[in-house]
C-alpha cells in the first residue's frame, strides 16, 4: 500500500507557507549578503516594492520533498503583481508575497512515505497544486485547473518558487530526463499554458494560424503551433524587435507589425494578406481589446479566437460578425494535465524552448532581474533566475 497520498487538505499543507509573516522571514538590508545557504527569495508587497527575504529552510512532512531551485523565469504575472499589485478581482497582494512559479530543481530530501523521488532527482515543478480531494469535482474530472482550493506558487497568499529551498508534494513535481536543463524545465511553465490552449483549441495539421503577440506566452504559442503542423502561420505584435525575435525563432513565420491608430478591421487585412487569405484558428496571446477583434476579423467562416491573453475586467466584442461567420471564442485559464507533455515535446526535441532565455541572473541578484524584466527597453524575453 502507498503512503505517499498526502492526506492532510492544501490548507494544511501549506499553512506554514501561508502565513509566513513577520518574524517569520527577515527582509534584507540593502546591500546585505546572504549567506551562500540561506533560504533567500524574492517578495514583493502591496507598496509595489520587490526585495529580497531570509525565510527559515523547511522539513519535508509526510508525502513532501524538498527542492533544491536550480532555475525560475520571470513571469510577466510575477511582473504584474509586483507593480500593479493585483490581477483582476481575486488575485491581489495584500501582504509579502514570494514570487516565481516557472521553476525546476533537485530534490534535495525527502519526506516520510515518498517513494517515487530520492535525493539528486531533477525535476519540474508544476506551479498549482489542487486539492486532489475525491469530493472536488475539478480534481476528480481531470480539469484540476478549476481546483478552488489550488495553491498556486506566487499568486497571492501563497509565496513563491523564486527561492533557494522549496517545499512541494510529491505527486506534484515531473521528472527531467538527462538531455533536458533546469531551464528547459522551468521553461515548460509557461510551455504548459500554450500546450493547453493548442490542445483545446483543436489545432490540426495544416491549419492556417494567427498568434496575436509576440511575448513569451506568444512565443511558446508559435513553437507548438509549429511543432503541431500549422501552415501559414502568421504573428503579430507592435514592436519590431519582437517580430524579429519570432522570426529568428521559426524562420518560416509571417509576421504583422501592429501600427497604433489603425483599425482592427484594418489589422486583419493585412494579416490575411500575410497569409494568402482567412486563417482559421486565431491564438490571442495579449489580453488587449483591440487585438481580440483584430483576430475575430482575420478569422474565416467557422474559424476560432482562442484567447490565452488576459485583460480588462470587461471588453466588447463583435457580436454579430462572430454570429454571421460561426466564430467561436473560447479561453484558457492555467492548465491541466501538460507537464508531462511538455517534457516530452522538449526532450524529444520538437519544442526547442532555450532560445527564450535572453537573460540569466544569479538568485542574489534576483531584484535586478525583475528590473530588467520589467523594462521593455532591455528587450528581454525571458528573464532566468539560477543558483
Ligand atoms: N490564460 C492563462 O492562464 C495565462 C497564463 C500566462 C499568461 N497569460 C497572459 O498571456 C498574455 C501574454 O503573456 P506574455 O508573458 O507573453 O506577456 P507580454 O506582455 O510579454 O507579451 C504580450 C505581447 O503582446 C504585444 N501586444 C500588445 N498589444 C498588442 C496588440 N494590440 N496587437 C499585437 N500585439 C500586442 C506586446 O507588445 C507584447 O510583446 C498576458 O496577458 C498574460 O497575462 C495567461
Ligand atoms: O503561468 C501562469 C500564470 O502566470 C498565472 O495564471 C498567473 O497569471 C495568475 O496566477
Ligand atoms: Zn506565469
Ligand atoms: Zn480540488
Amino acid at each position: 500500500m502507498s503512503t505517499t497520498t498526502v492526506q492532510a487538505g492544501n490548507a494544511e499543507i501549506y499553512s506554514p507557507l501561508k502565513v509566513l509573516k513577520h518574524p517569520d522571514f527577515r527582509i534584507l538590508a540593502t546591500g546585505e549578503t546572504p549567506a551562500p545557504t540561506a533560504n533567500i527569495a524574492a517578495f514583493y508587497n502591496p507598496a509595489h516594492e520587490i526585495h529580497l527575504v531570509e525565510k527559515p529552510k523547511p522539513k519535508p512532512g509526510p508525502g513532501q520533498v524538498l527542492l533544491h531551485v536550480r532555475a525560475t523565469g520571470i513571469c510577466g504575472s510575477d511582473v504584474h503583481f509586483w507593480q500593479h499589485g493585483r490581477i483582476g478581482d481575486s488575485m491581489v497582494v495584500t501582504d509579502e508575497c514570494g514570487s516565481g512559479h516557472e521553476s525546476a530543481g533537485e530534490v534535495v530530501e525527502v519526506g516520510e512515505g515518498v517513494t517515487q523521488w530520492k535525493v539528486g532527482d531533477r525535476v519540474a515543478i508544476e506551479a498549482g497544486v489542487p486539492c486532489s480531494q475525491p469530493s472536488c469535482d475539478a480534481c476528480r474530472t481531470g480539469r484540476y485547473n478549476a481546483c478552488p482550493d489550488v495553491v498556486f506558487f506566487s499568486t497571492p497568499p501563497f509565496h513563491g518558487t523564486l527561492t533557494r529551498w522549496h517545499l512541494h508534494p510529491a505527486q506534484w513535481l515531473h521528472r527531467l530526463p538527462d538531455n533536458v536543463s533546469f531551464e528547459e524545465g522551468s521553461l515548460c511553465e509557461p510551455l504548459a499554458v500554450a500546450l493547453a490552449g493548442i490542445e483545446r483549441a483543436g489545432l490540426r495539421l495544416g491549419d492556417p494560424v494567427l498568434i496575436c503577440g509576440a511575448g513569451p506566452i506568444g512565443l511558446v504559442s508559435l513553437l507548438s503551433a509549429r511543432a503541431g503542423g500549422a501552415e501559414p502561420i502568421v504573428i503579430t505584435d507592435l514592436f519590431q524587435n519582437r517580430l524579429d525575435f519570432a522570426k529568428q525563432l521559426v524562420p518560416g513565420v509571417r509576421t504583422v507589425l501592429i501600427k497604433r491608430g489603425s483599425t482592427p478591421k484594418e489589422q486583419a487585412e493585412e494579416i490575411k494578406a500575410a497569409a494568402g487569405g482567412a486563417l482559421k484558428l486565431a491564438m490571442e496571446c495579449t489580453g488587449v481589446e483591440s487585438s481580440v477583434h483584430t483576430a475575430v476579423h482575420s478569422m474565416q467562416f467557422g474559424g476560432k479566437v482562442f484567447i490565452i491573453g488576459v485583460g480588462k475586467n470587461e471588453q466588447v466584442f463583435p457580436f454579430m460578425h462572430l454570429s454571421a461567420n460561426e466564430i467561436d471564442v473560447s479561453f484558457q485559464y492555467r492548465y491541466a494535465n501538460q507537464y508531462p507533455k511538455a517534457i516530452r515535446l522538449v526532450a524529444g526535441g520538437l519544442i526547442d524552448v532555450k532560445p527564450l532565455v535572453t537573460h540569466r541572473f544569479k538568485l542574489e541578484d534576483a531584484v535586478s532581474a525583475f528590473h530588467v524584466a520589467a523594462d521593455p527597453a532591455q528587450g528581454a524575453i525571458k528573464v532566468q533566475i539560477q543558483d
